[in-house]
């Protein structure tokens, strides 16, 4: 299966209600950049990786895409997935440059859309390729209504409402004041319930002193996992803050490789692992760190930078995946969205990856890529 071309391409897709926040980003469309490979036997993978819109820097992972990982793909068996992740995270001129950021991003996009073509060159779904359906049902949690950027009326509001469409998770975002941040938490358990999960996440945002503060009052709610905490590489801060609270760590969205998280694991950092294939150059680092979370008996609820496209296949073929993050802004850009039924993902039935756009987001979503 030769590769004969890869195209970049840039999507910008908008958020629910025009726009959104979380402790440190606020944004009003999501960026899916992204590679189209094609072969000499007609068949076309996609990948992606996923951003916050910002068209320069969008600019600059597919030029990396088009003048430094395409050169070293064209006239390649796009079958050989894991020589050719080796041959881009290794070529020495780019290692150099970037072990960690815009490459990894780029390679991301190249490596999914690999897989996408062993999928469809195989014709089925990538789930089956990764041997099998490992479980009956993958649970979703809904973050697509604990926006800090939403009044606490408009939390509460949009908390019940999940529950009543079926999700048995939720996750808020905190990270503004902790009172306010606390007074929130308890509106939104009160109005919950006590069966449904809650998970906060704070983006990286706060100190270790605020996040000790924030916790001992916090665990009174019942909190599923404290996602980033802290800032995204500090290993030490998040040992120290996880033997200090009952409430579970989670984190690994920010994270560019299997070593960053090894880090976490050795130091019993994180209780609840986030690979993010949109990050980790790809599907094949995010399998790696899946095995390791399953070797520490740690469970993995991959981050959405996806929106779980690529991810609802991951989770119901790894036995170390127990739930996945629901936000549906860009489900509809593709030929098979990933749905969520009566809170749970629905089981994938098109051959590839997820990735594969519908003619209509090809066409009325493209950014330009130089
Ligand atoms: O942290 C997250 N999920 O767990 C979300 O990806 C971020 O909040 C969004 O990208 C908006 O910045
Ligand atoms: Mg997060």
């Amino acid at each position: 299966m030769k590769i004969t071309s890869v195209q970049p391409f840039i999507l910008h897709v908008p958020v629910t209600g025009s726009q959104i926040a979380d402790s440190t980003h606020t944004i009003t469309h999501w960026g899916v950049v992204g590679a189209q490979i094609g072969t000499e036997d007609g068949l076309t993978g996609y990948g992606f990786t996923g951003t916050h819109a910002h068209l320069p820097s969008d600019q600059l992972i597919t030029r990396c895409i088009a003048t430094c990982h395409a050169p070293l793909l064209l006239g390649e068996d796009a079958r050989d997935v894991n020589r050719l992740w080796l041959k881009l995270a290794r070529n020495p001129a780019l290692q150099w440059v970037g072990r960690a950021g815009i490459t990894t991003l780029s390679q991301a996009a190249i490596d999914i859309a690999l897989w996408d073509l062993k999928a469809k060159a195989a014709g089925v779904p990538l789930w089956k390729l990764l041997g099998g359906q490992v479980r009956e049902k993958v649970r979703a949690y809904n973050t697509d209504i604990g926006w800090l950027s939403l009044a606490d009326d408009r939390l509460v509001e949009g908390a019940r409402r999940a529950v009543a469409e079926g999700f048995t998770g939720i996750k808020i975002k905190v990270g503004s004041t902790v009172e306010r941040d606390l007074r929130r938490l308890e509106a939104v358990r009160r109005a919950i319930g006590s069966d449904v999960t809650l998970a906060i996440d704070g983006n990286g945002k706060w100190d270790l002193p605020t996040c000790l503060r924030f916790c001992r009052a916090a665990e009174a709610f019942d909190v599923y996992w404290f996602e980033e905490p802290l800032w995204y590489d500090d290993v030490q801060g998040h040992a120290e803050l996880a033997r200090a609270t009952r409430i579970p760590i989670a984190l690994g969205e920010q994270l560019y490789t299997h070593d960053a998280f090894a880090g976490f694991f050795q130091r019993g950092a994180v209780h609840w692992v986030q690979p993010d294939v949109t990050r980790l150059a790809g599907l094949s680092e995010a399998l790696r760190v899946c095995e390791a979370a399953h070797a520490h008996r740690l469970p993995v609820a991959p981050h959405a930078g996806d929106m779980s496209q690529v991810h609802v296949h991951l989770s119901y073929a790894h036995p170390a995946c127990a739930v996945l993050e629901y936000i549906p802004w860009i489900k509809d850009c593709f030929t098979e969205p990933a749905e969520v039924v009566e809170g749970h993902f629905r089981l994938p039935q098109q051959p590839g990856a997820g990735t594969t756009p519908t003619a209509a987001a090809w066409a009325s979503l493209r950014q330009p890529v130089a």
